[in-house]
């Protein structure tokens, strides 16, 4: 076990093997109901919607339609995210979990920050930890690529020894971006607003890249890899491995999703059920883990700009003259991220919870 105390420098990896997991894993039976359900469909194939092709991009649009209004969440493939760099970027995955503890302290993220090294959040919480280590960083849409600004982070923060990796992030990241670019346009087109509305909106937005990983959990069902939530961001993409543990809470019940090769897990974000007037649903979500199996995924977190105004598009509350109701009020992506890197830790309710608190702290 490392030296530190466990509340500021845990590390789930570090757990000696025929330990019982420490009481701070251990999360209320309510939270851990069992599912042997999948959930697979909508799977939206992008090839047609990427080649220009109408009668394809209209029934892309339709099948998004009815995975996001119904649980927030569609998967694609043919997405334009190569294969190769999908998988560089897993491998480099390893080479940063596999720190000494030491170094992996020295990375440990500041409080109220994203960004750096984060081991089950212990340092932000001392019950409910996830079962699960962290590395995130920030990725500016706004940036000229020739800026590399990922590889900056990781030669002059992470270590000059970890150039390579920060190459093959900065490419991921720049592949997200346009994948999250063209997603913006379908889901424009699926909700019948100008297509570009979205793209033009998230152009100069900023994004947090995460790599989870889940060491293996000898009680894997008394702890979670990540709690039940809702993404408080606009749209995740998510790359999960082939071991499975993603889940997903649809038509009352928890249902997993079956990891397939080359296909990306698209959910709907808090930030864009409020972009889209709540017509899509923030996906509630979450993550298993496994007795000798350790797990990985690579979440692309997409957001504005952090002081553009979050509201829904004039022709998603003014329909032929009839005012439809607003959702929620304006706000910005940066005053929904204090809350819930300050106040308030993400769960089903974030954006309930965040409006209240807006509408009651004007200051
Ligand atoms: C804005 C964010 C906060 C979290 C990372 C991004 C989007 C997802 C959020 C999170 C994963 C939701 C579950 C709880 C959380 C604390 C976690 O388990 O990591 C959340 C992230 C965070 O606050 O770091
Ligand atoms: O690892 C997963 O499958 C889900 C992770 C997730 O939901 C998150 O990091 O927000
Ligand atoms: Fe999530």
């Amino acid at each position: 076990m490392a030296s530190s105390s466990l509340t500021t420098h845990f590390h789930p990896s570090v757990l000696q093997k025929d330990q019982n997991i420490p009481t701070q894993f251990i999360w209320p039976k309510e939270e851990l109901v069992q599912t042997k359900e999948e959930l697979n469909e909508p799977m939206i194939d992008l090839a047609g919607f990427f080649h220009g092709d109408v009668a394809a991009t209209a029934a892309a649009a339709e099948q998004l339609r009815a995975g996001c209004e119904k649980h927030g969440f569609f998967q694609v493939t043919n997405h334009g995210v190569d294969e190769e760099l999908i998988r560089a970027a897993q491998d480099e995955m390893d080479s940063l979990f596999k720190l000494s503890v030491d170094k992996k302290v020295s990375l440990q993220k500041m409080p109220g920050s994203l960004w750096g090294y984060s081991g089950a959040h212990s340092d932000r919480f001392s019950s409910n930890l996830p079962w699960k280590e962290m590395f995130s960083f920030q990725y500016d849409h706004g940036s000229a690529p020739e800026e590399l600004l990922v590889v900056d982070y990781f030669n002059n923060v992470v270590g000059k020894e970890f150039e390579k990796t920060g190459l093959v992030y900065q490419k991921y990241c720049e592949a997200m971006k346009k994948l999250s670019l063209a997603l913006f346009q379908l889901l424009a087109i699926s909700l019948g607003i100008d297509r570009e509305h979205y793209k033009k909106f998230f152009e100069d937005g900023s994004s947090i890249m995460r790599c989870n990983y889940y060491p293996a959990c000898n009680e894997p069902n008394l702890t979670l890899g990540t709690g039940p939530h809702c993404d408080p961001t606009s749209l995740t993409i998510l790359h999960q491995d082939q071991v499975g543990g993603l889940e997903v809470f649809s038509n009352n019940k928890w249902q997993s999703v079956r990891p397939r090769p080359n296909t990306l897990v698209i959910n709907i974000g808090d930030t864009f059920m409020a972009l889209s007037n709540g017509r899509y649903k923030s996906c509630l979500h979450r993550a298993a883990v496994h007795k000798g199996k350790e797990r990985r995924s690579m979440v692309y977190f997409v957001n504005p700009k952090k002081d553009k105004v979050v509201k829904p598009p004039q022709d998603l509350v003014d329909q032929k003259g009839e005012k439809i109701k607003r959702k929620y009020p304006d706000f910005t992506w940066s005053k929904l991220l204090g809350f819930t890197q300050k106040h308030y830790r993400a769960d089903d309710t974030t954006l309930q919870s965040f409006c209240h608190w807006l509408l009651t702290n004007k200051d």
